[in-house]
Parts: C-alpha cells; structure tokens; sequence
C-alpha cells in the first residue's frame, strides 16, 4: 500500500523492517498457546508476525481506510479477530492475553492506563512508544525522572525497557527515536496486598505536589503535622523521587493515613 497516505491524528508512523520485527519477536516470545492483542494494526506489519506465532489474535484499528487490505492480507488465517473500533472505546474480552503492539503515541498514557486497569485479563503488555516516554515509564526511583507515573506503574508491574528503535525505522520518520517495552502485570499484587491502592496514590499525589520541594515541604503543605513527618522522615532534605514504594507504604503507615 505505498499510495497510502498516512494519516497524521492517528499516530500512523508504520513500520517495516525484518530485522527490528526479528528483534520483536524473539523479545516477545509467543507460542500456540498465546492470546495477543494488538492495537493499531496499520498495514499488518506485527500482525502477520503475530499470527504466525500466537494462538489468536485480536486487532484494533481506527482507521476504516485500512480495513479491506488487511482484511485481505490475512483472509487464510481463522485465528484472527479485525475489530474497526476506537481502542479506547472497546472492552476488553480475554484472559492471560499479552499486549503487542506499535500504538498511537498520541494516547500513549490513556492506552497504558486502560491496560493496567485491564489487569486481570493481562499477563504481559510489550508496547513501542517514544523514548524519552519508555524512559520515564521504565525509570528506577531515583532521578529526576521520577514521577507520580513511575508509582503507578510500579505499583501493578514491573517495567523493562527492552531496546530503541532509531526513528529511521518508521515511515513517515517521526522528530524523535522510539523504544520497545516491556510492562509484566504483578500477578503477585504485592503492593495492593500492603496498602489500599486510593489511600497510596492520594498520599502520591501530596508528595509530589511541588517537584523541586523537599518532601517535607509538600507534606506540610497538604496539612501533615510538621512532629509527626519529623519522626517518620530520617532526612529532611530528601525529595519525593528519593523514596520506593516500601518505603512511602512505611511511611503512609507510619503518619496513620488512612483518609483519602
Ligand atoms: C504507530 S501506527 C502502527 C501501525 C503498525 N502496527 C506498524 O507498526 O506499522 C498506529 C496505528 O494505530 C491506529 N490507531 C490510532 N488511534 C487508534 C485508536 N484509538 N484505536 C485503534 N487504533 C488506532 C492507527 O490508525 C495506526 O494504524
């Protein structure tokens, strides 16, 4: 489809390599036993990849304009699902399904968050985003790069960032260079067994209010009496993007909030 014209509001930066889907596909590992789903199909780059690999597939693509020529390209297969829908605006049906896909960048944190909230259908979610995007979403807690996002994915998965993909890759090329990850949801639930999870991320939210104020400062100003944050916080001069989650449960629990 080389007279295509892609179409900028969609996000439609398509791929086409058979290196970089070899490097995806031995970094997704699928077998006949996987479910996939995919969000974005564009020209069937992943899909076909997917389909020869998986046991079922199901895709969702926006653009109506796409539709016959994938309907098309992959009519010999019956383990494939063509859904012509906003992603957004889907359910999700499906258990143990892996995520693979080259998604939209301009909904990439809508996407994650619809997929975390998913959670209990999803094992594994393997996304393409921007760079700077993977990097923040990957980062450890510590950095700059630190935000009330790294808790909230942390708290339901463990983050991998698998390897970046140059922007010379795409097509259109987009002004900036693309990184592939990994989100593996904590089936464990290890952090949601150790604190409400509205108790924790409204706590988050006070403790990151002001980034360049210490910790301290932001809880003070969300009404923490200053004694009690002195005998929970070792440092005063440490800042929200110092702490792990261990450590703020601790001391979520050791200032006895429990109001939202
Ligand atoms: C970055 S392109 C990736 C295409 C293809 N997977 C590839 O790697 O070449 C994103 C794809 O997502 C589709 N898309 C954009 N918004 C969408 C939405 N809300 N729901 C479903 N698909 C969407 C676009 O039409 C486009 O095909």
């Amino acid at each position: 489809m080389s007279s295509y014209k892609h179409k900028k509001k969609y996000g439609q930066n398509f791929l086409d390599s058979k290196e970089l889907l070899e490097k995806i596909k031995n970094v997704v590992n699928l077998n006949k036993d996987t479910t996939v789903l995919e969000i974005g199909p564009g020209e069937g780059y992943l899909t076909s990849m997917i389909l020869e690999n998986a046991k079922f597939l199901t895709s969702y693509e926006i653009d109506s304009d796409l539709i016959s020529n994938l309907e098309k390209k992959f009519k010999k297969y019956d383990n494939f699902k063509l859904i012509n829908e906003d992603f957004m605006l889907s359910d999700i049906v499906g258990e143990n399904l892996k995520v693979v896909a080259n998604i939209p960048y301009y909904i990439t944190t809508p996407i994650v968050e619809k997929l975390i909230e998913n959670k209990e259908k999803i094992d594994e979610i393997y996304i393409m985003v921007q760079k700077e995007v993977a990097i923040r979403l990957c980062t450890e807690f510590s950095g700059s790069d630190v935000s009330t996002l790294t808790h909230y994915i942390r708290y339901y998965t463990i983050p991998e960032y698998l390897f970046t993909v140059e922007k010379e890759y795409f097509n259109p090329i987009p002004k900036v260079d693309s990184a592939f990850i990994k989100l593996k949801i904590r089936k464990d639930r290890k952090y949601e067994n150790m604190i409400d999870e509205k108790i924790y991320f409204s706590f988050i939210k006070k403790a990151f209010s002001q980034k360049r104020k210490t910790l301290i400062n932001n809880l003070k100003k969300a009404g923490f009496d200053k004694e009690e944050l002195e005998k929970n916080l070792v440092n005063d001069k440490i800042r929200a993007e110092e702490l792990s989650i261990e450590q703020f449960i601790d001391l979520i629990k050791g200032l006895k909030y429990d109001r939202l």
